[in-house]
């Protein structure tokens, strides 16, 4: 989680209805960058970027924005018809585990520990016993928010600490931090990365989440492990993604934005099933139900995936986290980051330069190079952008629910496999 902030007014938002803005990725006036993992990997960086309120400027050129207008081929109904479970009960011996990696701490009842489930309290004591003392031989991973360091917990469960720096400790932090925190502990679905607890303790903020083994998704496919991301798997990783988003749009008591849904926060286990990462901006939105939009008065979100629409009312509604969905499906297919500014002008934003092909009938030559043609390729890879186009369409009215996007991928994977059968 990390931030990079830019008023709305600094982030250049092609008008999605007069398609084909020109690109002018140059608009991002800020830049500065953020260092990763110890395998650092340049990412996909830059607009209002913030934890809890609070800001941290990590922009990294050159992939920036990317928006389009679309036409609805699905003809844009939201029915949502499958009677399959998508509103996702965990995987039960996870849930188990998870139960008991809670237990551990839910059960004691000194001023340290939390009493409500879902919300676990540690102590630095066990976080440090955890991390071996955030030893830089756990480290696995640097954001904006922090750095991120494997742990084992008392009961042998495998966690992600993920470590506030220091210049993250305002007094903004720590109110947004205790609410948004407990209120994420509790969802719980196989596709997100489970919050287990925290700890505010002094200038110390740390989130304790599920561990999950095999990099990002953006890792992927760069091919960081030298495997190449089949296309069956990418097709199943936007099905994982989107039953996690759909999930936390529907989720209860509290419908939840995500916000910044991207590669690099869809965390991949070893079975390549997908987890979505990093609720660092994830808004409750109880009042969204109700017609009432959630208005921010700080945008938040990645420089590539950000809804322009909500970057001109600050409304923050579900359709954002579709929108991001459509550029993420965008990489998906071309493995290509929503922008590449070193590209020819009319590659660089790379949802336009996709769809442009798609509507003059040369999808084919966007599927990544890494992927090999074939008869079945060619449809499943039109049918995604015909999603995706949906999905990034300039008027929020007019994109899909997220319900409705895994009812299209669901029968673009049944296609699929009626294609290779
Ligand atoms: N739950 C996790 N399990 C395993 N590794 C993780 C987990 N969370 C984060 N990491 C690793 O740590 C890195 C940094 O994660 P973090 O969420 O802090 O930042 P980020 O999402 O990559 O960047 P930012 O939030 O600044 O956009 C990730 O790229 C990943 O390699």
């Amino acid at each position: 989680m990390s931030g990079h902030r830019k008023n709305s007014s600094d982030i250049h938002t092609p008008d999605l209805t007069s398609y084909p803005p020109s690109p002018s990725p140059s608009s991002y006036s800020s830049n500065s960058s953020s260092s990763k993992s110890s395998s650092s990997r340049n990412r996909v960086k830059g607009a209002a970027r913030s934890v809890a309120g609070v800001f941290v400027s990590c922009f990294t050129p050159p992939e920036e924005d990317a928006h389009h207008n679309s036409s609805s081929a699905y003809g844009g109904s939201d029915a949502f018809t499958s009677s399959s479970d998508i509103s996702g009960a965990s995987d039960s011996t996870e849930g188990r585990r998870r139960g008991t990696a809670r237990g551990i701490y839910a059960t004691r009842n000194d001023s340290t520990h939390m009493k409500e489930p879902g919300s676990t309290i540690f102590t630095l004591a066990e976080i440090q016993t955890a991390t071996k003392n955030f030893s830089p031989a756990f480290k696995v991973g640097q954001g904006g928010f922090g750095t991120v360091y494997k742990g084992q917990l008392q009961d042998g469960t495998l966690v992600a600490v993920k470590r506030a720096k220091k210049s993250m400790y305002d007094k903004n932090l720590g109110r947004e931090f205790l609410s948004e925190v407990q209120a994420l502990s509790k969802v719980e679905h196989l596709n997100l990365v489970k919050c287990y607890g925290y700890l505010q303790q002094g200038d110390e903020r740390i989130i304790v989440v599920e561990y999950v083994a095999n990099g990002t998704l953006r890792e992927h496919l760069d091919c960081f492990n030298g495997n190449v991301l089949s296309l069956a798997s990418r097709l199943d990783i936007a099905i994982d993604v989107a039953h996690a988003i759909t999930y936390l749009h529907t989720y209860t008591d509290h419908p939840i934005i995500h916000r910044d849904i991207k590669s690099s926060n869809i965390l991949l286990t070893e079975k390549l099933r997908a987890k979505v990462a990093d609720f660092g901006f994830a808004r409750l939105a109880a009042d969204v139900e109700s017609g009432q939009t959630h208005v921010s008065t700080q945008v938040k979100g990645t420089a590539g995936y950000l809804d322009p629409e909500y970057l001109k009312t600050y409304q923050l509604t579900e359709k954002s986290d579709v929108y991001s969905f459509g550029i993420l499906l965008v990489e998906l297919v071309t493995g290509r980051r929503p922008v590449e500014s070193k590209r020819e002008l009319d590659e660089r934003v790379t949802a336009r330069w996709a769809m442009k092909k798609f509507r003059d009938g040369q999808a084919i030559t966007v599927l990544d190079p890494k992927l090999q043609e074939s008869d079945a390729n060619g449809p499943v890879l039109e049918n995604i952008l015909e999603l995706a186009l949906l999905c990034v369409n300039g008027s929020r009215k007019n994109r899909p629910t997220m319900r409705r996007c895994v009812e299209v991928l669901w029968n673009i994977r049944k296609e699929y496999k009626d294609l290779l059968a």
